[in-house]
Parts: C-alpha cells; sequence; structure tokens
C-alpha cells in the first residue's frame, strides 16, 4: 500500500488531531531517515501506521495481547501501552508488513527496549518530536535531532519520557528501563 491509501485508512481509525500527529510522525520520521541515512520508505510507513490501534477495543486488544502469546506484563500496566503491539499485529494482518524491523518500531514506539534498532529508535523519536508536540523540553530535543548522533537523541528522548512519568507519579514499563540501561551502557563503552 502506498501512502496515500494508509493515511486514508488511518484517518477512518482516529479523531482528526491525533491523524494530523500520525502524518507529523511520518515527515518527521522520513526527516530522521535521511539525515541518519536509514530507509525512508521503510521509516514512512512505520510513522504512517504507528498509532493503528489507538482508539482499537480495549477487551479486543487485551484478547490479542493474550491469543497471540505478547508479553502479559503489558496487561499489568497502563492500557496504553498496548496500542504498539496490537499495532504491529495489526500492521502485519491487514497491511500485510512482513519487514520485521518495521514491525518492531510499530511495536515498541511507546516504550523503547533495549538493542533497539536504528529505525525503531527514529520512530520512537519521531513520535516524540514531531511539529504538533507541545511539551516543556520539546524544543531542545528538536534542536539535538538536528545535532546529536542517533544515540545521544535517544538517550535523552527516553531520559525525558521516564523523568516525565516519574515526575507524575506514573509506573515505567520495564522496557523502557531497559533501553535506558542499554543506551546508557553503550555510550559509556564508547566512551
Ligand atoms: N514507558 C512507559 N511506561 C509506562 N507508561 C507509559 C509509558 N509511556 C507512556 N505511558 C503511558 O501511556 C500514556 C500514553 O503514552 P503515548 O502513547 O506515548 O502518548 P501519546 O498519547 O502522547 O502518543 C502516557 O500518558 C502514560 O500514561
Amino acid at each position: 500500500m502506498g501512502r496515500n491509501e494508509l493515511l486514508a485508512a488511518m484517518k477512518d481509525r482516529m479523531p482528526e488531531r491525533r491523524y494530523i500527529h500520525t502524518i507529523g510522525v511520518a515527515d518527521t520520521a522520513i526527516e530522521l531517515a535521511t539525515r541518519f541515512n536509514l530507509d525512508t520508505k521503510k521509516a514512512e510507513t512505520a510513522g504512517i501506521l504507528h498509532d493503528s490501534c489507538k482508539y482499537a477495543d480495549r477487551v479486543w486488544m487485551k484478547e490479542v495481547i493474550k491469543g497471540e502469546n505478547m508479553n502479559p506484563l503489558l496487561l499489568e500496566y497502563h492500557h496504553e501501552l498496548w496500542h504498539g503491539p496490537v499495532g504491529a499485529y495489526v500492521a502485519q494482518r491487514e497491511f500485510h508488513v512482513e519487514d520485521e524491523d518495521l514491525l518492531n518500531a510499530i511495536r515498541y514506539h511507546t516504550t523503547g527496549r533495549a538493542n533497539m534498532s536504528d529505525l525503531e529508535k527514529i520512530i520512537y523519536i519521531a513520535d516524540m518530536i514531531e511539529p504538533n508536540r507541545q511539551f516543556s523540553g520539546v524544543e531542545e530535543l528538536r534542536k539535538a535531532a538536528q545535532e546529536l548522533p542517533l544515540d545521544e537523541l535517544m538517550s535523552k528522548c527516553i531520559t525525558h519520557s521516564i523523568g516525565f512519568l516519574i515526575s507524575k507519579g506514573q509506573p515505567v514499563f520495564p522496557d523502557s528501563f531497559q533501553c535506558y540501561n542499554d543506551i546508557l551502557q553503550k555510550r559509556r563503552s564508547n566512551i
């Protein structure tokens, strides 16, 4: 499926505001893929599909998580975390995406994880810094996205996300801590 067809499918599944965010993520993913010499088409597709299940029925998502033997820990955390893994399932089943890296970029776009691929990182980052996002610190992250190497940028983004959740007294999914630790250790071993 091409960009317009995929976007039309997303428009039917989400409110206008989320659809505008989706276009922002796809376009930012293309920019980041260009900057870091990655496949822009894959980045665009992952960006378009990343939130396909953001408004999916919760009972149905729970069934998919159980039925597809996804990480059972997901069910112990906020249901907002379900749309990534279930979105990867939908990308494969409904939109015939077979590329495992692209599916992982959708799967882990909310939490991150240890050993992320470059594509996974840029989708995580694009979701955070696309032009419609507004939060304190986003401008600094956008600037970093123009200047820093990918791992330093990812490190800043995951640190910001975890810090934000902690500041709000919210639980943090373990994959996010593992992402943080992994990237920190890799950066240290490069010094
Ligand atoms: N790593 C995480 N661990 C636990 N909860 C999280 C994590 N990331 C996000 N959340 C929860 O899920 C909600 C939605 O996250 P996300 O999908 O990134 O937001 P958005 O709606 O801004 O795209 C957050 O407000 C938070 O409550």
